[in-house]
Protein backbone atom coordinates (compact mmCIF):
# COMPACT_ATOMS: atom_id res chain seq x y z
CA UNK A 1 0.00 0.00 0.00
CA UNK A 2 1.57 3.25 -1.23
CA UNK A 3 1.24 5.48 2.18
CA UNK A 4 2.73 9.36 2.29
CA UNK A 5 6.02 9.73 5.06
CA UNK A 6 5.15 10.16 8.57
CA UNK A 7 6.24 13.92 9.52
CA UNK A 8 6.88 13.19 12.69
CA UNK A 9 8.24 10.19 13.18
CA UNK A 10 11.88 9.05 13.89
CA UNK A 11 14.57 8.31 11.18
CA UNK A 12 13.70 5.17 8.98
CA UNK A 13 17.27 5.09 7.42
CA UNK A 14 20.34 6.26 7.84
CA UNK A 15 23.78 7.36 5.45
CA UNK A 16 26.67 5.27 5.61
CA UNK A 17 29.39 7.58 5.58
CA UNK A 18 29.84 8.13 9.40
CA UNK A 19 30.99 11.92 8.44
CA UNK A 20 27.40 12.90 7.61
CA UNK A 21 25.73 15.37 9.94
CA UNK A 22 21.82 15.72 9.88
CA UNK A 23 20.53 18.74 9.83
CA UNK A 24 16.52 17.92 11.46
CA UNK A 25 15.19 15.57 13.63
CA UNK A 26 11.54 14.93 11.72
CA UNK A 27 10.65 15.19 8.54
CA UNK A 28 8.62 18.17 9.40
CA UNK A 29 11.80 20.22 10.05
CA UNK A 30 13.09 19.16 6.91
CA UNK A 31 9.63 20.47 4.96
CA UNK A 32 9.70 23.36 7.20
CA UNK A 33 13.21 24.72 6.19
CA UNK A 34 12.21 23.31 2.29
CA UNK A 35 8.84 25.44 2.44
CA UNK A 36 11.28 28.89 4.00
CA UNK A 37 13.54 28.39 1.17
CA UNK A 38 10.15 28.11 -1.28
CA UNK A 39 9.54 31.43 0.40
CA UNK A 40 12.58 32.99 -0.50
CA UNK A 41 12.86 31.77 -3.89
CA UNK A 42 9.98 32.94 -5.38
CA UNK A 43 10.42 36.70 -5.16
CA UNK A 44 13.84 36.35 -6.52
CA UNK A 45 11.98 34.35 -9.89
CA UNK A 46 9.65 37.29 -9.49
CA UNK A 47 12.63 39.78 -9.44
CA UNK A 48 14.41 37.68 -12.22
CA UNK A 49 11.08 37.98 -14.09
CA UNK A 50 11.29 42.10 -14.28
CA UNK A 51 14.65 42.39 -15.64
CA UNK A 52 13.94 39.39 -18.70
CA UNK A 53 10.93 42.09 -19.57
CA UNK A 54 12.99 44.62 -19.35
CA UNK A 55 15.62 42.96 -21.70
CA UNK A 56 13.11 42.73 -24.60
CA UNK A 57 12.91 46.20 -24.86
CA UNK A 58 16.34 45.74 -26.41
CA UNK A 59 16.01 43.73 -28.62
CA UNK A 60 15.19 43.39 -32.83
CA UNK A 61 13.72 39.88 -33.44
CA UNK A 62 12.71 36.47 -31.70
CA UNK A 63 15.92 35.73 -32.64
CA UNK A 64 17.66 38.30 -30.04
CA UNK A 65 14.95 37.43 -27.59
CA UNK A 66 16.16 33.42 -27.49
CA UNK A 67 19.91 34.53 -27.39
CA UNK A 68 20.79 31.46 -26.98
CA UNK A 69 25.06 32.77 -26.92
CA UNK A 70 23.88 34.25 -23.59
CA UNK A 71 21.96 31.22 -22.95
CA UNK A 72 24.88 29.14 -22.68
CA UNK A 73 26.49 31.86 -21.07
CA UNK A 74 23.82 31.76 -18.11
CA UNK A 75 24.04 27.94 -18.08
CA UNK A 76 27.91 28.27 -17.75
CA UNK A 77 27.89 30.63 -14.72
CA UNK A 78 24.83 28.65 -12.93
CA UNK A 79 27.17 25.65 -13.05
CA UNK A 80 29.86 27.29 -11.80
CA UNK A 81 28.29 28.36 -9.05
CA UNK A 82 27.07 25.12 -8.22
CA UNK A 83 30.26 23.88 -8.13
CA UNK A 84 31.06 26.97 -5.38
CA UNK A 85 28.13 26.11 -3.23
CA UNK A 86 27.79 22.52 -3.41
CA UNK A 87 24.74 22.39 -5.27
CA UNK A 88 23.73 19.50 -7.25
CA UNK A 89 24.99 20.49 -11.00
CA UNK A 90 22.34 17.81 -13.32
CA UNK A 91 19.58 19.82 -10.87
CA UNK A 92 20.75 23.17 -11.06
CA UNK A 93 21.16 23.31 -15.09
CA UNK A 94 17.92 21.21 -15.68
CA UNK A 95 15.86 24.05 -13.30
CA UNK A 96 17.78 26.54 -15.24
CA UNK A 97 17.07 24.98 -18.77
CA UNK A 98 13.58 25.08 -17.50
CA UNK A 99 13.60 28.18 -16.17
CA UNK A 100 15.45 29.86 -19.18
CA UNK A 101 12.66 28.23 -21.74
CA UNK A 102 9.54 29.11 -19.27
CA UNK A 103 10.93 33.37 -19.43
CA UNK A 104 11.72 33.13 -23.36
CA UNK A 105 7.91 31.90 -23.95
CA UNK A 106 7.02 35.13 -21.70
CA UNK A 107 9.59 37.82 -23.57
CA UNK A 108 8.61 36.18 -26.87
CA UNK A 109 4.96 37.03 -26.03
CA UNK A 110 6.13 40.68 -24.35
CA UNK A 111 8.36 41.06 -27.34
CA UNK A 112 5.02 40.40 -29.46
CA UNK A 113 3.13 43.31 -27.53
CA UNK A 114 5.65 46.21 -28.10
CA UNK A 115 6.47 48.36 -31.07
CA UNK A 116 9.48 49.67 -32.16
CA UNK A 117 11.17 53.14 -30.75
CA UNK A 118 11.39 55.24 -34.07
CA UNK A 119 14.79 55.75 -35.00
CA UNK A 120 16.53 59.59 -34.88
CA UNK A 121 17.95 60.57 -37.55
CA UNK A 122 22.05 61.41 -37.30
O1 LIG B 1 19.82 38.06 -21.31
C1 LIG B 1 18.81 38.20 -22.03
O2 LIG B 1 18.87 38.67 -23.17
C2 LIG B 1 17.51 37.76 -21.54
O3 LIG B 1 16.50 38.01 -22.17
C3 LIG B 1 17.44 36.94 -20.28
C4 LIG B 1 17.45 35.43 -20.54
C5 LIG B 1 17.49 34.73 -19.16
O4 LIG B 1 16.43 34.26 -18.70
O5 LIG B 1 18.58 34.69 -18.57
C6 LIG B 1 16.21 35.07 -21.24
C7 LIG B 1 16.16 34.87 -22.58
C8 LIG B 1 17.38 34.67 -23.40
O6 LIG B 1 17.35 33.38 -23.91
C9 LIG B 1 18.62 34.83 -22.63
C10 LIG B 1 18.65 35.04 -21.30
Amino acid sequence: MNQEPSPDGAALRRYRDPAYQPLCRTLAEVRANIDRLDRLIVPLLAERGRYVKDAARFKRDAFQVSAPQRQQEVIDKVLQLAAEHGAYPEVVEACYRALIAGFIAREQQDFAGMEAVPEVPA
